[in-house]
């Protein structure tokens, strides 16, 4: 890909091992692009470019619980975050809920492509569009929608 992406890894903690995975499968790819992550995810995918000697751009936000998820959101909303990985625990309660809903809102709201599962991320992650420059993402549309 030749388009540097600002791109958001979060993954919750039993989530976390899948996400270093796939960082790994995907280091080379990765490193290319800015990393913007919640803070013990990002800790992680620093330590995990570290371990396989490989330079990489890795911001970590607060821990998600302690507001990283809000922040990558208020990222969203200024535009600031092309593609977002959130690798989510979807059998066990987060007691920040509200802000897990908060980021996965404003990436549908403002149309920035979320993988929310592996499969998903490696579509995303490898998607010629990226560097099409006849691909314009079309906007949502909210129009009502009246029944006869
Ligand atoms: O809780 C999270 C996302 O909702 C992830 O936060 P951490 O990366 O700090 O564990």
């Amino acid at each position: 890909m030749k388009k540097k992406l600002t791109i958001a890894l979060v993954a919750h903690d039993r989530r976390k091992a899948d996400m270093i995975d796939w960082v790994k499968v995907h280091a080379p790819c990765l490193s290319q692009h800015r990393l913007v992550c919640t803070g013990t995810t990002g800790r992680l995918v620093a330590q995990a470019f570290a371990d396989a000697g490989i330079d990489a751009d890795v911001e970590c936000m607060n821990s998600g619980p302690m507001g990283g998820d809000a922040e990558i959101a208020a990222m969203v909303v200024r535009n600031e975050i092309d593609l977002a990985v959130f690798l989510i625990d979807d059998l066990n309660a987060q007691p920040h809920e509200a802000d897990i809903q908060m980021l996965l809102r404003q990436c549908r709201l403002h149309n920035v492509p979320i993988a929310c599962n592996r499969i998903s991320a490696d579509l995303m992650i490898s998607s010629s569009l990226w560097d099409d420059p006849s691909y314009k993402p079309i906007e949502q549309s909210y129009i009502r929608f009246d029944r006869k």
